[in-house]
């Protein structure tokens, strides 16, 4: 497998429910949709999607409720069989594995975490983390060291011997997430993690999410139906509607260029301003003059000098090197809302 090979990588992949869905998938003619499928007496849970997941990156998969997202994760790690397509995971086709080799897949490489914490309410914190390490067979010193090791990681030192009962919702959701940390995946799968959380707690965990993955660099497929969440969290976004991808691309150019109509709908009342990055407007080859900014810098960061500035254009830089130059006037449009 080459550096750059997907860590999951789908092709044309379809998960129909109903009666006979192979048989139907195999007769149906291309283009037939959603609606028509259902018609028919099936469900497109998941439509004809491509998609990748690359190492390191944090994928939020963003729909309303019924969209397709759970379907499609459960696709990734084949909890699905999928009826048509193929999916590969570090290179490999997960459907032509045999049950042995895909359990032991799933142990060894993923991760997964849910919205219902399903903590083990009769043993503490530290017996909730390191039950998994139990399964494993490790022994009983390795095992604590490294569910101390992940405790501490989300924050929770001091709490290893409460039982869940004696600790908030967000205290539990971590709990949750350091369980599944434990057996150190290389694929994270999170479905809707936090949003049993109350606002202000759901806020922290993220921010406690970033800290983590800043720290881990693992690949992570998120579900969320809360598009802030998907802005604040996300690498890149893909944005399901009736069990296909409308949009793939990082939350940027979601803002700046929706692809679809619906995909619109949701931007509509974003900030855009907070969401947009100087390296999104940089027009690779133009020149600017003067002192430049920095890729990652937000319009919304920008903002005093955008209002005080006359360039007309304004060189951006990523990791010290030029990568063009941006318009002052297409900024400041973002910043007071009154681009075209
Ligand atoms: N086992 C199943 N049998 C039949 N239909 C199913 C099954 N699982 C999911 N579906 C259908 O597939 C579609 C997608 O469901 P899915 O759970 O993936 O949506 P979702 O976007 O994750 O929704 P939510 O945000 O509510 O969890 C829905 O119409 C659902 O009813």
């Amino acid at each position: 497998m080459s550096a750059d090979t997907p860590v999951i990588s789908c092709k044309n992949v379809w998960k129909i429910f109903g009666k006979d869905p192979k048989g139907y998938l195999e007769s149906m003619s291309p283009g037939t949709s959603y609606d028509e499928i259902r018609a028919d007496g099936y469900i497109a849970g998941v439509k004809d999607v491509s998609i990748d997941v690359h190492k390191g990156e944090m994928l939020v998969i963003m729909g309303l409720s019924g969209s397709g997202k759970s379907t499609l994760v459960r696709c990734f790690s084949r909890l699905h069989d999928i009826t048509g397509g193929t999916i590969s995971v570090e290179g490999q086709d997960i459907m032509s594995l045999p049950e042995k080799e895909l359990i032991e897949l799933r142990r060894s490489k993923m991760g997964m975490v849910f919205q219902s914490f399903g903590l083990l309410p009769h043993r503490t914190v530290l017996q909730n983390v390191a039950f998994p390490l139990e399964m494993r067979g490790q022994d009983r010193h390795t095992r604590r060291e490294r569910a101390m090791e992940v405790v501490k990681l989300v924050g929770l030192e001091g709490r290893e011997d409460y039982f869940p009962r004696e600790l908030s919702g967000g205290q539990q959701q971590r709990v949750g997430i350091a369980r599944s940390l434990a057996i150190e995946p290389d694929i994270w799968f999170l479905d809707e993690p936090f949003s049993a959380l109350d606002p202000l707690i759901r806020k922290e965990m993220q921010d406690e999410f970033l800290r983590l993955q800043q720290m881990l660099n693992k690949s992570i497929v998120f579900i969320t139906h809360d598009f802030d969440e998907a802005l604040r969290l996300a690498d890149r976004i893909a944005i399901m509607k009736d069990g296909a991808v409308e949009q793939c691309d990082t939350p940027d150019r979601i803002v700046l260029n929706p692809a679809t109509e619906y995909v619109r709908k949701f931007t509509e009342d974003v900030d855009k301003a907070r969401v947009v990055h100087a390296g999104v407007l940089a027009q690779a080859g133009a020149k600017g003059e003067g002192e430049p900014v920095d890729a990652k810098a937000t319009v919304q960061g920008m903002a005093r000098m955008l209002v005080n500035d006359s360039r007309e254009m304004i060189p951006v830089q990523k990791n010290n090197t030029l990568i063009g130059a941006m318009s002052r006037k297409a900024a400041l449009d973002i910043l007071l809302g009154t681009e075209g």
